[in-house]
């Protein structure tokens, strides 16, 4: 038996939800240039957990199922003000909120098909909640709830902020969903696949998924790439810190991916995004630093950026606290674990693979007192 470190180029499962093939990425086979430009989170939605886009009804009909299980129960509030908000990770705290919803839902352990999918609509509803009273709490603020007349994209927004967004806002932030919503067997997806894959239950899975999707390989880059631009400062700096780093050996956040070659096809909708927003903000020298930093490490490294690296200053833009980047992206990325924990359920065997093994050789067991 040999190891594949980091099981690179592994096929460990089927799936019909979303492919990676020649550095095109489709969700169910539309390609995400397509759906960026055009659909909203929702259909996005329905798409992945029903592998067909929604007729009108449809759409209707999850939007409102949607709208009517955004609320969250007041233990899980309450739980959220008890914890020390000023003093965590925002995914700490939705990864703890996420497992104490399936507290209250009395449906937990049920594991038909129906109920399966109930619960993905209510996790799905109530994560955007979570975050957003999360975001609030911890500025003295109360939750602001959620009203059923706003797409997905304009209510995350303004049970944060309290307000009405903007439609440019709002724009950008269905595109960010889109863009975020699913991507094969990364590791976080493949992380909520091994958990249920044991049959345990819909909330077991996706709150392993956000303890994976909460490290700096994986979404937690995102918040690394503001923190990099932070520290840089300006245009003039980029070309010192970043060469500095780069003769360090120090990784690039939001550059390289293990399955793209050429690039990632969801950066460049970021990147125009970030354009605009920026210039709009009159705040362009995100965008302009984060250009002259992509120019450096294409160049140097041949490494281009991934979907964290723009999506950076596009959420700075926003107004978005740094720290709440990478729960935004759980936010959307939770649609795709639950199209991957249906369909694993769909078709179940167990995943366990092998370890090589590389310790010692028989050993004799010796008594405490000998050793
Ligand atoms: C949503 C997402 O999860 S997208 C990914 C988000 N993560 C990041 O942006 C973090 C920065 N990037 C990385 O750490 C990596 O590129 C990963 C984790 C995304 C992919 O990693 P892997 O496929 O395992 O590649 P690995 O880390 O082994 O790197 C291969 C080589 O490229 C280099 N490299 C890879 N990424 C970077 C980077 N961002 N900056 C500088 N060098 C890099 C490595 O140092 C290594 O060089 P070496 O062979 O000389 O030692
Ligand atoms: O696929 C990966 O390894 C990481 C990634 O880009 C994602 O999860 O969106």
């Amino acid at each position: 038996m040999t190891a594949t470190r980091g099981l690179e180029n592994v096929v460990a499962t089927t799936s019909s939800i979303s492919s990676i093939i020649d550095d095109t990425l489709t969700y169910v086979g539309y390609n995400i240039d397509d759906l960026t430009e055009n659909a909203s989170f929702e259909e996005i939605i329905y798409l992945l957990w029903h592998l067909r886009l929604p007729k009108e009804n449809e759409l209707s009909e999850l939007k409102k199922q949607l709208a009517d299980n955004m609320a969250i129960p007041d233990e899980v509030i309450a739980q959220i003000k008890a914890m020390p908000v000023q003093n965590i990770h925002p995914m700490a705290a939705v990864r703890t909120a996420v497992s104490a919803l399936g507290l209250f839902d009395e449906e937990a352990d049920v594991m038909e098909e129906e109920a399966n999918y109930r619960k993905a609509v209510r996790l799905q509803a109530k994560i955007a909640t979570i975050v957003t009273a999360f975001a609030r709490i911890r500025k003295g603020q109360e939750p602001v709830a959620p009203k059923s007349d706003l797409s997905f994209a304009a209510n995350f927004l303004y049970m944060l902020n309290g307000e009405m967004p903007e439609d440019i806002e709002v724009e950008a932030m269905n595109k960010a969903l889109v863009l975020h919503a699913d991507h094969e067997l990364n590791a976080s997806t493949f992380t909520a696949r091994v958990c249920v894959a044991t049959l345990s239950d819909v909330y077991s899975g996706v709150t392993a998924a956000i303890g994976a999707l909460k490290g700096p390989l994986h979404g937690g880059a995102n918040e690394q790439v503001m923190k990099t631009l932070t520290e840089i400062g300006s245009v003039e700096n980029v070309e010192s810190v970043i060469r500095k780093k780069l003769e360090n050996k120090e990784k690039i956040m939001g550059f390289g991916h293990r399955v793209y070659q050429q690039g990632d096809p969801r950066a460049k909708h970021l990147r125009e995004m970030s354009k605009k927003l920026t210039e709009l903000r009159g705040e362009s020298k995100w965008y302009e630093m984060s250009l002259k930093i992509e120019e450096i490490v294409t160049s140097e490294k041949k490494l281009p950026p991934n979907v964290d690296f723009y999506s950076a200053s596009v959420y700075h833009s926003l107004g978005i606290d740094h720290d709440l980047f990478t729960p935004i992206f759980a936010v959307s990325r939770v649609s795709g674990w639950l199209a991957h924990i249906l369909e694993q359920y769909s078709n179940n065997r167990l995943i366990r693979p092998r370890a090589e093994y590389t310790g010692p050789g028989m050993q004799e067991y010796v008594p405490v007192e000998k050793r």
